[in-house]
């Protein structure tokens, strides 16, 4: 038997508070909703004649000129999803999905095609590549490695490119993977370039005025404390210093300078946070199409709209989502007014606390999670989560405590660096992560723990909101399967991702490029699938092509949203 309820305003500022969708039915008009296929599910309508996702297009176009979104894409009446997803929903159910996303920096030990497709099948959603390392060349074979593993493995690994930005930095080391400094030792740290191999005990900065803006008596730290020199002089363009604390130095480690217990910032305050450099390597990064460009060391909101207006006239659309990476001091100042313009944050850890006392990073990093959420960016949790597994197999307790935490914090990513880019255990590494994240969020679902606190309400697009902040309140009362989103550019599907909601939020996208982004987001699992505006019609068709596939079966509960119709289905799968 079908039934369906409808209930339609008129009102085009339709503002419907959750708390309203439970109150007696007898309020609102509600009529018999005609259907003819066998479906039995109850539709809650609310009617409004703005579109909602395209009325929040500025920050998430429309897809639809993609160039990943080929035509014959649009055409294509199946369904495509990740082959580890379709396992893992296959092999545990639902409920017992990943809903953490995981993203691993590529390096020279993992840039083989094998290795590579090792970390798809251990769960990359997103491969990172920094590019303030490798050769363009190097990046671009990654690239399209990643891309054909996608096409001929049934992968669906988006791709984000990580600028270098114009900080100081040690040079490369000559080809040498690192080199160890010891304590009492004399180093000299310059600005000349070398035209051979490096000089004992030299290190190359990238900063010009390095030698002019260090005093005496300053104390340098690399790589944000993990090995510490004091200038004890300089002569032109050599600064010497004095290792204080000993360690590995690795290739173009960043470096700060402190003085009285405070750090400077000179003239290197006014380094553009883009570089010439970053320009090129973000020309190159459309030209391949990457999905995702993080920024670093953003210090405003506004380098990041330049970026995104520049990457909307360069690549037709601006299907490239923008990261904007909290790493300094200026990026906490200005952390709402940056989250805000961008599509996403990242907390670096690495460089953030270098640039803030330690123990300030644990506060800092719970502010950046909170705010993202409430204005509805995925956040990526960075550095140094498993830095141990570098050099051994197993993690330490105190890693395995921080990455509970930012599961727990309900971070959309986590984020591997060294421990995959250049580590003797990647997939290891990769697998603590996963693991670690689904007994987190397990063990959260059995506290029913999810959303005891109302989310703020975002200014923009409020109809939306309400019916996804509506739907995931139904998913978790009634204890439902899944969340079906149909969503053109996204956006819906990052407003139910928002909640958090108890189940996995089943997001179709009518692009792969769509589709890609979604990768990064808490909960959604990402399909591309083309799909009408007649929801009744797209219902029947996913019903049929997932139970093909037996990722659903009859009698789950499902509850539906889009963003072509402003309504909320409750249904049984026929
Ligand atoms: N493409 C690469 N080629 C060679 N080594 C790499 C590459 N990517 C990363 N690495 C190595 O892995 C280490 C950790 O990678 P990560 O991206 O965290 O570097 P980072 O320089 O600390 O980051 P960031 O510059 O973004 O703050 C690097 O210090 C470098 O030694
Ligand atoms: C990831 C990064 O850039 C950092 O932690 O500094
Ligand atoms: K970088
Ligand atoms: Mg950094």
């Amino acid at each position: 038997m079908s039934h369906s309820i409808q209930f339609s305003t008129p009102s085009r500022t339709l503002h419907l508070p959750p708390s309203r969708l439970h109150r007696p039915l007898s309020s609102f008009s509600f009529r018999q909703f005609p259907l003819t296929s066998t479906l039995n599910y109850t539709s809650l309508r609310v009617r409004a004649s703005s579109s909602p996702d395209s009325s929040s297009s500025s920050s998430s176009p429309s897809l639809l000129h993609s160039p990943n979104g080929t035509p014959s894409e649009e055409r294509s009446s199946g369904i495509d999803v990740d082959i580890v997803t379709e396992a893992e929903l296959k092999e545990n159910g639902f409920r017992s999905t990943r809903r953490t996303k995981l993203i691993c920096t590529i390096g020279p030990a993992t840039c083989g095609f094998e290795q590579l497709s090792a970390l798809a099948e251990g769960g990359m959603n997103v491969a990172r590549l920094n590019m303030c390392h490798g050769t363009r060349d190097w990046h671009r074979d990654v690239i399209r490695s990643v891309r054909r593993l996608n096409e001929e493995k049934g992968f669906a690994v988006a791709i984000m490119m990580d600028t270098e930005g114009s900080e100081i930095h040690m040079g490369d080391l000559g080809g040498e993977a690192s080199a160890k400094a010891e304590d009492g030792e004399v180093w000299t740290f310059t600005v000349r370039a070398f035209d051979s191999s490096r000089p004992q005990r030299t290190i190359s900065v990238s900063y010009d005025g390095f030698a002019e803006d260090v005093r005496v008596g300053d104390e340098l730290l690399v790589d944000g404390g993990m090995v510490r020199f004091e200038v004890i002089e300089k002569i032109g363009p050599d600064v010497k210093c004095l290792c204080t604390d000993p360690g590995l130095l690795l290739p173009r480690a960043n470096l700060t300078f402190w003085r009285d217990g405070s750090l400077v910032r000179e003239r290197n305050a006014m380094l553009p946070t883009i570089s010439s450099k970053d320009w090129l390597d973000i020309d190159f990064g459309i030209a391949e199409g990457v999905d995702f460009i993080a920024v670093s060391f953003v210090k405003s909101a506004e380098v990041i709209n330049h970026l995104k207006s520049y990457l909307a006239a360069r690549s037709g659309g601006g299907d490239i989502g923008v990261i904007a990476k909290i790493e300094s001091i200026d990026s906490l100042t200005n952390l709402e007014e940056i989250i805000l313009a961008s599509d996403g944050a990242m907390v670096a850890r690495g460089d953030l606390g270098a640039q803030i006392p330690l123990e300030q990073v644990p506060a800092a990093q719970q502010r950046i999670v909170k705010v993202c959420r409430e204005l509805n960016k995925p956040v990526i949790v960075a550095s140094q989560l498993l830095e141990s597994m570098i050099e051994y197999p197993t993690p330490t307790r105190a890693e395995v405590a921080d990455v509970s935490e930012a599961v727990r914090q309900r971070s959309d990513a986590l984020m591997l660096s060294g421990e995959s880019a250049m580590g003797q255990f990647p997939d290891k590494a990769l697998t603590v992560l996963r693991s670690v994240s689904l007994r987190i969020e397990r063990w959260w679902r059995e506290e029913k723990r999810y959303e005891a606190t109302p989310l703020q309400a975002i200014s923009s697009d409020k109809i939306s909101e309400e019916i996804c902040n509506s739907a995931a309140k139904m998913a978790n009362n009634l204890g439902v399967d899944a969340v079906f989103v149909y969503t053109k550019n996204g956006h819906m599907a990052s407003l139910v991702s928002r909640c958090r909601p108890d189940c996995p939020i089943f997001a179709f996208a009518s692009t792969t490029s769509v589709r890609r982004r979604l990768n990064l987001q808490w909960g959604l699992i990402p399909f591309r699938l083309s799909f009408s505006e007649d929801m009744e019609s797209n219902l029947n068709k996913t019903f049929s092509l997932l139970k093909s596939r037996g990722m659903i079966k009859s009698g789950d509960l499902v509850v539906a949203v889009s963003d072509m119709l402003q309504s909320i289905q409750v249904m049984n799968v026929p």
